[in-house]
Order: C-alpha cells, then sequence, then structure tokens
C-alpha cells in the first residue's frame, strides 16, 4: 500500500474512532456528576443507577437495527446521525429540572451511542488489509475508552465551576464538533473501491436473518456475551461499593484500583489483537481461556476465608481488564463469518451480547443485595451471594460458545476446510515437528 494511502486510512480511522472516543464522554458523562444530579432532581442513588441502567438498555436494544442501518447508509451518515442525536440528548439534560425529562435525556444519549461502535468497526476493513483489522479493532477499543478520562476531569472541574447547565451544553458542542469533523473526513471506503449496491429492507432483513443463523456469528454473540460482563458490571456499578462498603476501602484506594482497571486495558488489549491475527483459527481458544481465568480468579476471591489481600484483589481487577479486548475478539468472528455486506447486522449481534449479560447481571445483583440487606447496609457476606450470580451466565456462556463452535467447525468442514485439531493435540505435534539444531 503507498504511504500516502496508509496515511489517509489512519487519518479516516482517527476521525471516527475520535467521535468514538466522545460517544464513549457523552456514555459516561454521569459518573462525575452523581452528586450534582441528586440535588438538581432531588432523586436518590437507586433512581440515578436507573439512568444508567436505561441508558444501556436503549443501547443494547438498538444493536440490531442500527446494525442494518449501516450496512444499508454507511458509517459515515450514522456516525453524524449519532453525535447529533447525543448533542440533543446533552442539551436536554443541561436544560433538565425534572428527573423524567433527565430520563428521557440519558435514553436519547444511549440512542446516539448504539450507532457509533459498530459504524466504527464497519469502516476497518474497508480501509486496512484483513491482517491488520485484529489489531486496530482492539485499538479502537483502546483509543474510545480516552473518552471515559474526558469525561472524569474536563466535566466534573466544568461541574464544579461553571455549573450543570454549561456543563453538559458543553458536552452537546463537543457532540457538534464530532459530527461536523466527521462529515467532512470520514469516507465509507477508499476512493475508487467498488461500492456494495444498496440493499432494500427486505433483503436486509433476510441478511439478518443469514447473518444469525451462521453459528460464526453465533460464536462472536457468545464471546462477546461471556467475556464482556463480570468487568463491565464491576466498572459501571458494584466493583466500587464492593470495595468500599464490603472490603472497608477507602474510596481513595478503590478509585485507583479502578483506574489500574484502565491502565491494564492497553497492555492486554494488543496482546490479544496479535493473537488474534496470528492463530485466527485458535480464537475461541483464547476466549475459553479469558473466561476461565476470569471464573478461577473470582472463584478464589469469593471462598477466600475473612477479607480478601490487597494483592489477590489487584490480580483480580487486572484479570477483569481484559474485559474489553477479549470481548473486542467476538467481532473478529462476525468479520471473518459474514460477508462485508451484512457486517453492520453482524456486529450488532455481536455487540447485543456482553451489553445484555451485563444488564442482566447488574439487575440481578441489586436484586440480590436488596433481598439481603433491605436497608442498604451491605457487608461483604453480601456482595459475595450477590456476586456469585455471575456463575449463572458463565455457565450459559460456556455451553452456547462450546455449541457454536461446534457447529462453526463443522461448517467449515462441510465448506472443504481442512479438520482442526483439539489444541493440546496440535501443541503436541507442533512440539515433535520444531526445528531441531
Ligand atoms: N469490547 C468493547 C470495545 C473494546 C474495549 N477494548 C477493546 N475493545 C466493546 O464491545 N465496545 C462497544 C462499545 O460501544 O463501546
Amino acid at each position: 500500500m503507498p504511504t500516502s494511502a496508509r496515511r489517509r486510512s489512519w487519518f479516516v480511522w482517527g476521525v471516527a474512532v475520535a467521535a468514538y472516543a466522545v460517544a464513549i464522554f457523552q456514555r459516561t458523562s454521569l459518573g462525575v456528576a452523581a452528586g450534582p444530579a441528586t440535588e438538581r432532581f432531588g432523586v436518590g442513588a437507586s433512581v440515578l443507577s436507573t439512568f444508567v441502567v436505561l441508558q444501556l438498555v436503549v443501547y443494547a436494544a438498538m444493536q440490531i437495527p442500527v446494525g442494518i442501518l449501516v450496512d444499508r447508509f454507511g458509517s459515515r451518515l450514522l456516525l453524524v446521525a449519532g453525535a447529533l442525536l447525543m448533542a440533543v440528548g446533552q442539551t436536554t439534560m443541561a436544560l433538565a429540572t425534572h428527573p423524567g425529562t433527565a430520563v428521557l435525556a440519558r435514553v436519547v444519549v444511549g440512542a446516539g451511542d448504539a450507532m457509533t461502535f459498530i459504524s466504527v468497526l464497519r469502516i476497518i476493513p474497508a480501509w486496512f488489509p484483513a491482517r491488520r483489522v485484529p489489531m486496530v479493532t482492539q485499538l479502537t477499543g483502546q483509543v474510545g475508552q480516552l473518552g471515559q478520562v474526558a469525561s472524569t476531569i474536563p466535566l466534573a472541574a466544568a461541574l464544579a465551576g461553571p455549573g450543570w447547565t454549561p456543563a453538559y451544553l458543553g458536552a452537546a458542542a463537543v457532540g457538534v464538533l464530532a459530527a461536523l469533523l466527521v462529515l467532512l473526513a470520514v469516507r465509507d471506503r477508499p476512493v475508487g473501491s467498488p461500492a456494495a449496491a444498496p440493499v432494500g429492507w427486505a433483503e436486509a432483513m433476510t441478511d439478518l436473518r443469514s447473518s444469525f443463523v451462521h453459528p460464526g456469528t453465533r460464536l462472536g454473540l457468545w464471546s462477546h456475551f461471556s467475556t464482556q460482563f463480570s468487568g463491565m458490571v464491576f466498572v459501571l456499578l458494584w466493583g466500587y461499593p464492593f470495595m468500599t462498603a464490603g472490603l472497608g476501602y477507602s474510596p481513595g484506594l478503590a478509585g485507583g484500583l479502578l483506574t489500574l482497571m484502565v491502565l491494564a486495558g492497553p497492555v492486554i488489549g494488543p496482546v490479544l489483537g496479535q493473537l488474534t491475527a496470528q492463530y485466527p483459527l485458535r480464537r475461541s481458544n483464547l476466549i475459553f481461556g479469558v473466561m476461565i481465568t476470569t471464573v478461577a480468579t473470582w472463584t478464589l476471591v469469593l471462598l477466600w476465608p475473612g477479607t480478601v489481600p490487597l494483592p489477590l484483589l489487584v490480580l483480580l481487577l487486572v484479570v477483569l481488564a481484559a474485559y474489553g479486548p477479549a470481548s473486542a475478539v467476538g467481532f473478529d468472528f462476525a468479520r471473518s463469518f459474514n460477508p462485508s455486506t451484512r457486517l453492520g447486522a453482524a456486529s450488532g449481534i455481536v455487540n447485543m451480547g456482553g451489553f445484555t449479560a451485563s444488564l442482566i447481571t447488574i439487575f440481578a445483583i441489586g436484586v440480590i443485595l436488596d433481598w439481603r440487606a433491605p436497608t442498604g447496609a451491605f457487608d461483604l457476606a453480601d456482595f459475595e451471594i450477590a456476586f456469585c450470580f455471575q456463575y449463572v451466565l458463565w455457565a450459559f456462556g460456556f455451553v452456547s460458545l462450546w455449541s457454536s463452535r461446534r457447529l462453526t467447525r463443522a461448517g467449515m468442514r462441510a465448506d472443504g476446510g481442512a479438520p482442526i485439531d483439539p489444541l493440546a493435540r496440535a501443541i503436541a505435534r507442533r512440539w515433535r515437528h520444531r526445528p531441531r539444531r
């Protein structure tokens, strides 16, 4: 690829990924505003957590419709629409004085956010050679997380200084700027590369069905489902109270440990991206590996007699930090087992997995904690029992992953592919045939 073409690819991707970072900024912008929101709307913590949950429900529910729209109208249009919708949501939030209006604002933000990540994913294979796609996908996820940093530091300062309305109007302005940049800089494909013929609605529905019935797409869905929820639930809602109310850590230490998770992601992401690109037939082993390590570390933490030692908790957080990079491997399955014309729909199916599992777990942990301690005075045992709910989803995810992998491999054999040996046998064979000096 000539240098100028390579530069152009990175430029287009850079602007698209900046729009994704802005979406994460908007998604997490309520995190630092819990105190001011409680005062402004006169609501408690449980109503505030409903704001977050509702926003995620909308995000998850829109994945498939958005996937179809991305395939039909292209990434650029959907990225612009998503950024503008989030700006409308944040403007509503800036002016809201009633909790009902604030909920509506968060729903609109969730809808705009839902349009962003899979639109960026659809651009990557159009601008980069196939061997680079897994790494660029990982990079997309990691760079996007910077939006969360932006939502903590400048937004917190704006809330503390100019106040609620200017802070959220500022967030809306950032959204409009992102929309403008995308409009000017992003193109769905390089000039001269053939555009797919536009599909009608009936064909789009057939594509969606074909994508879902392909076991390779479902392998991606269950990979995302099984690896994302544990880390996401910890970061989004229950990790902080577990560490402060359950383990008795200071807010500073608990916040620092959550930051450690953010810092470990960029180390794990490139490793998983490289392994995915180098061993495409072993991607499911990576997923099983991450899953088993997560379950084993959680089990050790939950069974530990008395208070968990800090090094073990640090280990848990480093393992949980793999939630973003590991679940991103799910999109690689979507890409390899679907033609580019239905990549949006396939990515939407995959992306629904982790968010649905996270919502179920956030809700179930809340219900178990309420049942254990209706007054809200939770102790370590309450958290330990509540976190055990995760085993239900891990078991479901494991069985679904296993069966979709079996069907995917059977399909590959039926299409004339060579059978894939179990990992242990493949390693033993490689060892026997290693070059000897
Ligand atoms: N798996 C994440 C993205 C990610 C994070 N680290 C590496 N990749 C994901 O599914 N994100 C969806 C979104 O909308 O943020």
